[in-house]
């Protein structure tokens, strides 16, 4: 199913616009499983069993899993996703950007060999570095717009003939690259009345916004901002505060607690 379908039916299906975000950091993991040989599958693992019927989307973050030389683990985590959890969407957080040439290799990385169903791109290097994801109609290409973190306004809020930057990637993006309908941008939660400005140019365009929980985002003024029409159109993703919070046996009952307190408070703020 293409990704985009999903998405909608995921929001649907669970009453949802939380993603939880895999990025596992054995430091932080319980102490039971700090030493297990599969340590890093059977906390995601866990974790993804735990809170597939609350979420729109998973989306594991790349580095964690290359940095600890777990890229493997990370082919069978979304191949469990797919089996165990079927219509969930999973998104392969990996921020890539390069040459057409090279950009077809990010391509098949993400859709051939991880079977992601959407990937975060860069889209500093242009339009021909995400032609070869654009070309996937079933897959989402999600692209860096307004990004959640401190330094994020060094370049994305430079003034472009009269507007911001990242407003003029937003504008471009909604215009000339979506031809297919499978894209959707990152705007950080840290920075909501940025996210209300690219929700005005890009109509009911999917935003993924992290930045709240452990950044510190403000939910209410995402939904204030961000919501579409029909109360949709977001992926709010959170990971520290869902994955480590809980630090003993029952870590996965926490991160199902985290992760139904956050739907829940998202739901009251995008119908009140
Ligand atoms: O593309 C992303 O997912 C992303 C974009 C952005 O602007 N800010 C941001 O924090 N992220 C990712 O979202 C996750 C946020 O993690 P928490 O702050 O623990 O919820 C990390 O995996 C980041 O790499």
């Amino acid at each position: 199913m293409h990704f985009m379908q999903s998405l909608q039916q995921a929001w649907t299906r669970n009453d949802s616009l939380v993603c939880v975000g895999l990025d596992p950091e054995p430091a932080k993991f319980p102490a039971h499983l700090r030493d297990a040989p599969d340590a890093v599958f059977d906390f995601c693992r866990a974790i993804v069993d735990a809170t597939a019927d609350l979420v729109c989307a998973f989306k594991p973050q790349i580095a964690h899993f290359a940095a600890l030389r777990a890229e493997d683990t990370l082919e069978r985590l979304i191949a469990h996703i797919h089996a165990k959890h079927p219509g969930v969407p999973v998104i392969l957080d990996a921020k890539r950007g390069d040459i057409g040439s090279t950009a077809q290799h990010y391509a098949s990385e993400a859709f051939e060999r991880y079977q992601a169903d959407a990937v975060t791109l860069n889209p500093y290097l242009g339009r021909d570095s995400i032609q070869p994801f654009l070309d996937r109609a079933d897959k989402g290409v999600i692209l860096l717009c307004r990004t959640s973190n401190p330094g994020g306004a060094d370049f994305q809020a430079l003034d472009c003939s009269g507007q911001p930057l990242y407003l003029r990637v937003a504008e471009t993006i909604a215009r000339d690259w979506n031809a297919h309908g499978n894209c959707a941008l990152v705007t950080g939660a840290t920075w909501p009345e940025e996210l209300g400005k690219v929700r005005a140019v890009v109509g009911d365009m999917p935003l993924l916004v992290p930045g709240i929980g452990a950044q510190g985002g403000d939910v209410e003024a995402v939904l204030r901002h961000g919501r579409t029409a029909a109360g949709t159109g977001l992926l709010i993703s959170s990971s520290r505060a869902i994955l480590y919070a809980g630090h003993g046996e029952d870590f996965a009952a926490a991160a199902r607690a985290a992760a139904s307190g956050l739907r829940d408070t998202i739901n009251r703020c995008r119908r009140g």
